[in-house]
């Protein structure tokens, strides 16, 4: 099977019109689109296909798709056996380009676009091997995960040597963690009930379904407005209750002096993090957030737009955040987001997944599974992100029970979009986007 040739790779700009409804807003995304840059890599066996994607708010998914092409050259042609046998190699083809990587390096469209063929590479990879990812990636001897790896940059702060030691102790107890996870799935929270443009009544109502339906943790946005803060904090406490657990989100909306003073003022309702509460690029400015909040016991959470490794690494080597917020669509796909776990483990800061986008949920949840499993054996201050958004265009959507990632059962990364979703949702000649235009006028 890894013999097969990759012989063409297709990318489509796939949009949601989720502004419509203000599903996704936040304090800087007031009207987001849910889209992504859709790739399917097609191979000499016409049975096996990778379907891989990077995730964007609407405009602009063009030029990801443009980066995408221009990538594309890199991936055609070889065979599946070439590029896992040095995936690290490869890895280090797409992101160091000599004329590419000066539009990076390694951040921006260009790394969107390198995550989006990564992903499908992943999803053939595991469809070859005919098992999901997560379990690709626990099945994995160490040394061949190091092996996908580019250490570059890194080795300040995790060398080769410390990342196979924490995936061969990690092997202790593995076993009994998969079972764990199959029988009850891994831990999620819901941040759909309290997006920003929602009003109080669809908040009070999302809010009381998603409790009936056994969810204990809660993701609200913040940033725009001090007292609309105030109150829908309050109202989502109230109706949770003391004892479950409320994360607050401002997606870099203040300076660092007035992040801490926001955040001080809604103290009173026991967020458990402030998720990025100002430039994503601004690791001390994290670092004195952190600092700050810590008297009165809350965290700092990023990563959903930190675009590289070595972000991450800084951001952990000065103590700059208290959850690592891994992306499966941001960084350079499982090779880096296997960097980045391991870091986090190194450093021992939990790694809470961002999943608020369209696919996001369904990728995430291989690389959360993995690293309880093989990295980080620990459930403590753990969750991954849900929300609960257009899971029907997917062939294997994600399956939530008791507020929990059951884990995937079908080969590959959970990827594959139905074919006439993408059709119809297609930028912008699909049905859907016709029909919005003829509405406008
Ligand atoms: C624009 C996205 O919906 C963003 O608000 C998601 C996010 O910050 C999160 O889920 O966290
Ligand atoms: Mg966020």
């Amino acid at each position: 099977m890894l013999r097969n040739k990759i012989i063409n790779l297709t990318v489509r700009d796939v949009r949601f019109p989720t502004s419509l409804e203000q599903h996704g807003s936040d304090a800087m995304h007031t009207d987001p689109d849910y889209s992504v840059a859709y790739v399917v890599i097609e191979t000499t066996n016409a049975e096996l296909k990778g379907y891989g994607l990077t995730f964007t708010v609407g405009k602009g998914t063009e030029i990801v798709v443009c980066a995408v092409k221009a990538l594309s050259s890199l991936v055609v042609g070889r065979t599946l056996e070439e590029i896992v046998s040095n995936f690290r190699g490869f890895y280090r083809l797409l992101s160091s380009d000599g004329q590419m990587r000066w539009i990076g390096p390694e951040k921006g469209v260009i790394q969107l676009a390198t995550a989006a063929i990564l992903n499908a590479v992943w999803d053939l990879w595991a469809r070859a091997e005919g098992k999901p990812l997560w379990k690709l990636l626990v099945d994995m001897d160490p040394a061949q995960l190091i092996r996908c790896i580019d250490f570059r940059y890194i080795t300040d702060a995790l060398t080769e040597q410390e990342a196979l030691d924490i995936l061969i102790k990690a092997r202790e107890g593995n076993q009994t963690r998969e079972e764990q996870m199959l029988r009850e799935g891994y831990p999620a929270y819901t941040t759909s009930c309290a997006w920003l443009g929602y009003t109080d009544q669809q908040l009070t109502q999302l809010c009381s379904d998603a409790l009936a339906q056994g969810w204990t943790k809660f993701k609200v946005k913040v940033g725009a407005d001090i007292q609309d803060d105030i109150r829908r904090c309050g109202l989502i406490r109230k109706m949770i209750g003391p004892n479950n657990i409320l994360m607050v989100d401002a997606n870099q909306r203040w300076d660092v002096a007035e992040a801490v003073a926001w955040v001080t003022s809604l103290a009173e309702f026991r967020p458990l993090w402030i998720e990025e509460p100002t430039c994503p690029d601004d690791i001390l400015g994290h670092a004195f957030i952190s600092k700050a909040l810590a008297p009165i016991g809350i965290g700092v959470a990023t990563g959903e737009q930190c675009h590289n490794r070595v972000m991450f690494k800084q951001f952990l080597q000065a103590s700059a955040l208290q959850f690592v917020q891994i992306d499966s669509c941001r960084v350079g796909s499982v090779n880096e987001n296997l960097a980045i776990v391991l870091m986090a483990a190194k450093f021992n800061v939990p790694v809470c997944p961002h999943a608020g986008g369209v696919g996001l949920c369904e990728l995430v949840q291989h690389l959360i599974l993995f690293d309880y499993i093989a990295v980080s054996a620990s459930l403590h201050n753990r969750m991954c992100e849900y929300v609960d958004h257009l899971h029907e265009h997917f062939r294997s959507p994600t399956n939530i029970r008791n507020a929990c990632y059951m884990p995937p059962t079908d080969p590959g990364f959970s990827c594959e979009m139905l074919e006439e979703s993408v059709q119809k949702h297609q930028f912008p000649d699909g049905e859907v986007w016709k029909n919005i235009r003829k509405q406008d006028k």
